[in-house]
C-alpha cells in the first residue's frame, strides 16, 4: 500500500468517527456563524512571490518536527513576518494536527487560513468552514476526476477557495480541466516522499495563464524563493524550514523579502 493510500485509510476512519459524533446539520449551523471567508486571491496575485507559512508538527517523511504547543502564537509570528496566508495541517495520525489548531489559528490572525488535509468528502469542507478556514486543499492524486470537480464546486459554493494540488503533468492537466483557480505543485513525490526541487520548473509552464501558481514543499531559504519566482511561482508554501528554525517570524520575513527581490520584476 502506498503512503498516500495509508494516509487516506486513516483519514476515512477518523472522518467516519467524527461524522458519528457531529451531524452535518450541526456543522452547517456552525459554518453559518463564521464571518465571511477571506478571499486569498488578491494577496496571492499581488506582485512578487507571496509566502504561505505552515503549522506542521510532524510528517511521514521526517517524523516529529516541532512540538508547537501554541499554534496560534506561531501563526501570529508568521503573520507579523509578512506571511500572506497560514496553512494548518489538520490530519492527526501522521501530521499531528487537529481541527482545534485550525480554530485557534483562525482566531489569532487576519490573513487567509488554509485547511491542509486529505479531503475526500464534502463533510470535511463544511468542517473547514465551521472551524474558520478560507481555503481548503484538494489533492488530485487522492480523488477521481468527478469527485475533484464536485468538491471544487462544493468548496466554492460554501465560500472556500480550493487550492488544487498536483504532483505530475497529468495531475496539472486534471486540476486545470476541473476549473482550479489556484494550482499548487507539490515537489514531494507521494510514492518515495523525496523532494525534487525541479518539479515546479517542469510543471509550471503547463498551468494555464490566469491560474495562481503555488510551489509547495522543499523550500529551504530565500534562494529557493527567488528561483521558484523566476519559474513563475506566485507563492511558496513552506512548513519544515519554518517550524524547525529558531525564529519563525524572521525566517518568514527573510522569505518575504526574497519574494520581493528586484530579480523577480521580469518574471514570466
Ligand atoms: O511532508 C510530508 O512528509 C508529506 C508526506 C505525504 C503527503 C504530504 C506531505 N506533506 C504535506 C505538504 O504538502 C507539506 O507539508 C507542505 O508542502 C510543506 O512542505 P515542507 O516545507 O517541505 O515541510
Amino acid at each position: 500500500m502506498s503512503v498516500l493510500e495509508e494516509i487516506l485509510d486513516g483519514v476515512r476512519a477518523d472522518l467516519a468517527a467524527r461524522q458519528e459524533r457531529t451531524p452535518l446539520d450541526e456543522l452547517k449551523a456552525l459554518a453559518s456563524k463564521q464571518p465571511a471567508a477571506h478571499d486569498p486571491l488578491p494577496r496571492l496575485r499581488s506582485s512578487g512571490v507571496a509566502v504561505i507559512a505552515e503549522v506542521k508538527r510532524s510528517s511521514p517523511s521526517r517524523g516529529s518536527l516541532a512540538e508547537i504547543s501554541d499554534p496560534a502564537a506561531l501563526a501570529g509570528d508568521y503573520e507579523s513576518g509578512g506571511a500572506a496566508a497560514i496553512s494548518v495541517l489538520t490530519e492527526e495520525r501522521r501530521f499531528g494536527g487537529t481541527l482545534d489548531d485550525l480554530r485557534a489559528v483562525r482566531a489569532s490572525v487576519d490573513v487567509p487560513v488554509l485547511r491542509k488535509d486529505f479531503i475526500v468528502s464534502s463533510y470535511q469542507l463544511w468542517e473547514a468552514r465551521a472551524y474558520g478556514a478560507d481555503l481548503a486543499l484538494l489533492i488530485v492524486a487522492a480523488l477521481e476526476q468527478n469527485a475533484l470537480i464536485s468538491l471544487i464546486e462544493r468548496a466554492e459554493s460554501i465560500g472556500l477557495t480550493p487550492l488544487v494540488e498536483a504532483h505530475t503533468e497529468d495531475e496539472v492537466k486534471r486540476a486545470a480541466d476541473a476549473g482550479a483557480r489556484i494550482i499548487g505543485v507539490n515537489a514531494r513525490d507521494l510514492a518515495t516522499l523525496e523532494v525534487d526541487t525541479r518539479t515546479f520548473h517542469r510543471l509550471s509552464p503547463l498551468i494555464p495563464d490566469g491560474v495562481v501558481r503555488i510551489a509547495e514543499s522543499g523550500v529551504r531559504g530565500p534562494h529557493d524563493v527567488i528561483e521558484l519566482g523566476q519559474d513563475g511561482a506566485d507563492a511558496v508554501l513552506v512548513g519544515e524550514t519554518l517550524v524547525t528554525g529558531r525564529d519563525p517570524r524572521s525566517a518568514v520575513a527573510d522569505l518575504v523579502a526574497a519574494g520581493a527581490h528586484p530579480a523577480l520584476n521580469n518574471r514570466q
